[in-house]
């Protein structure tokens, strides 16, 4: 690991910044061929008629399970995977109207419960340009999954088709995927079963990671046009981060070893085979927790979430100082990096790390290539530190919006700016660049070598950054990326602000949806009262901040905290957490003090 240059946070974000042309290692060699481990994906063509009939038929395999509300949130449908096989089916039927709706566009179908516990499973959908499913197809699909039999869900179908004036004789194309958990191929089963009775074509493209799937289904549906994604295949994939990355950091020295806790999962074989086409030479990872296929393993005390959540490093990590290390969640879309420092303090560096590093090399890259005319933005949630907005704002001096739980939220925030880097606390974000911005970067011509460079640099940072969803691989060399253009320790980076300590708790609830917010989540409008008094109580703390809102996907309600020390911190929480369970129908055990 480098030394440790200590200097004001100002400094250490904002030094000069100097593009380089010379390449060493090699980064422009032909990519290697390497034999991918999973099998390459499988396309069914169905020319069979869509009839209500063969879909009651099927459907008579996949009852509805009595007394259970199901509801499409901010991550598709998930659960105990016991509970979904109706669901999947549903959702396969929902998929092929989508896509008959639009004209045969291939809509993704992503099979996962991303860092829930491994007995779990869900299923999102991906719309054509790779984003998340339009949110008024939302409610067609929890409408779907409640029918509570085949009368009703004929009824549901009809009003879907009348309402949407779907050609159901249109073609239809689905492209599915999926992770590491057991529960997997049945659920792949009842899938295959609705698009089949659908009469509606098909691709399984196997074992993915969530943002492979999104990334497929944009390149399919983008082909042969102007705005061609990539090439709809794996290695494509892998080859065109690999160019990227590869152009990124040519002229620069290798970082020492990443250590990569991939949580168990699917992230484990999917950066093995990534780092195989980019070189060892150029790029060095280190991955642990890739157990896959033992029972129990995925997600169990290791990745992001646990990572993020706990603020400590995964039991049995033998991470220690001088170490560079991060973590993925289950699916592989969320990233985050963390060290040891020398006083064997553990340093999370997070979604609002990654998201404070992007923003401020972007800009220095833009201003680099003379195309100043390019305006970043970033977007946050609630749960941002709240020293990093004040760093974005006032370091950065970049204009930063606030935004509702949940990544559709921020990704359509995002679009509005002409490079909108988004990223929540948690870990999972990425980077858009608009069309605008894109054909402004395409076209410009550089004044001088540097420009040139800079230039050209930015055009691989497009290529780089999965502009679908957040994406941990993607992520994660966007992240090595910049350090190594820098030849920064994460310690360096880190420097660019101290987060405030903060925690999250949860209080269960009688009802939670009696939780209603306003602010992008930040106050409280009912139960009526309570904001008042949480106000009381944050305003005892320095720094203090406390907001209280009813979880999209646990029947929960989460209160987080922040304020100047651990200790206020803690006592904020736990304080605001006693007045919710006992002013709002706690249940269960009240809260513990930290
Ligand atoms: C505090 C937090 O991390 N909330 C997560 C969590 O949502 P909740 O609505 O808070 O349960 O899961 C979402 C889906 O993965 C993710 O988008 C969000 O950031
Ligand atoms: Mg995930």
């Amino acid at each position: 690991m480098s030394d440790i240059t200590h200097q004001s946070p100002e400094m250490a974000a904002r030094r000069p910044f100097t593009p380089f042309t010379k390449p060493s290692p090699d980064p422009f060699r032909p990519l290697p061929h390497i034999p991918l481990l999973y099998p390459p994906s499988r396309t069914i063509q169905i020319m069979s008629a869509f009839t209500f009939e063969n879909i009651v038929t099927a459907s008579a395999l996949h009852p509805k399970p009595q007394n259970i509300q199901f509801t499409y949130g901010t991550a598709g449908f998930r659960m105990k995977a016991s509970l979904l096989d109706s669901i999947m089916f549903r959702v396969g039927l929902i998929a092929v109207l989508r896509s008959k709706k639009l004209d045969g566009s291939v809509i993704g179908v992503m099979i996962t419960a991303s860092h829930n516990p491994e007995e779990d499973n869900g299923v999102k959908l991906v719309d054509p340009r790779g984003e998340m499913l339009e949110q008024s197809w939302e409610v067609y699909a929890t409408s779907l999954a409640n029918a509570p039999n085949d009368d009703a869900l004929v009824e549901t179908l009809e009003r879907i088709i009348a309402q949407n004036k779907i050609d159901v004789n249109k073609p239809s194309n689905i492209l599915y995927a999926y992770d590491t958990r057991p529960s997997g191929p049945a659920l792949v089963a009842s899938l295959e079963d609705a698009i089949k009775a659908a009469g509606s074509s098909y691709t399984n493209f196997g074992l993915k990671t969530t943002p492979q799937l999104h990334y497929g289904v944009r390149c399919l549906n983008t082909q042969g046009t102007n705005d061609a994604y990539g090439e709809p295949t794996e290695i494509g994939y892998y080859n065109k981060l690999a160019t990227a990355f590869r152009q990124i950091v040519s002229d620069k020295q290798r970082l020492s070893p990443l250590y990569v806790d991939c949580a168990n999962g699917v992230g484990a074989p999917k950066l093995r085979e990534l780092i195989e086409v980019i070189g060892e030479d150029i790029i060095s990872v280190n991955i642990v927790n890739d157990k896959i296929g033992v029972e129990g393993a995925l997600n169990h005390n290791c990745g992001a979430d646990y990572v993020k959540t706990g603020q400590r490093l995964p039991p049995g990590s033998t991470v220690t100082s001088g170490d560079r290390a991060a973590s993925f969640d289950g699916d592989a879309d969320r990233l985050v990096y963390y060290y040891v420092d020398t006083d064997g303090t553990f340093r999370l560096l997070d979604g609002d790390k990654i998201a404070g590093l992007s923003a401020m090399f972007i800009m220095d890259l833009v201003q680099a290539a003379g195309v100043d005319s390019i305006k970043v933005g970033v977007v946050q949630t609630a749960y941002a530190n709240g020293n990093s907005t004040t760093y974005l704002t006032k370091v950065l001096k970049v204009p930063v919006s606030c935004v509702s739980t949940g990544v559709k939220h921020l990704h359509h925030e995002a679009e509005k700016y002409d490079v909108g880097v988004y990223f929540e606390a948690n870990g999972h974000g990425t980077v858009l660049f608009s069309a605008e911005a894109l054909q402004t970067i395409r076209t410009a011509k550089g004044r001088t070598p540097a420009q040139t460079t800079a230039i050209a640099q930015l055009r691989a940072l497009t290529d780089l950054i999965n502009q679908t969803v957040g994406d941990a691989l993607s992520d994660m060399l966007l992240v090595e990326a910049i350090l190594t253009h820098r030849q920064w320790s994460l310690k360096e980076w880190d420097q660019a602000y101290t987060d405030l300590p903060n925690r999250l708790v949860k209080v269960v609830v009688a009802n939670r949806h009696i939780f209603k917010t306003t602010n992008a989540e930040r106050q409280l409008v009912e139960p009526a009262g309570l904001q008042a008094d949480i106000d009381a109580l944050v305003a005892k703390y320095t720094s203090g901040r406390s907001f209280v809102r009813a979880s999209g996907t646990e029947d929960a309600v989460r209160v987080y905290a922040e304020a100047a020390t651990r200790a206020e911190t803690d006592e904020l929480a736990f304080r605001v957490a006693e007045l919710v369970f006992d002013k709002a129908g706690g249940v269960g055990t009240r809260p513990a003090r930290v």
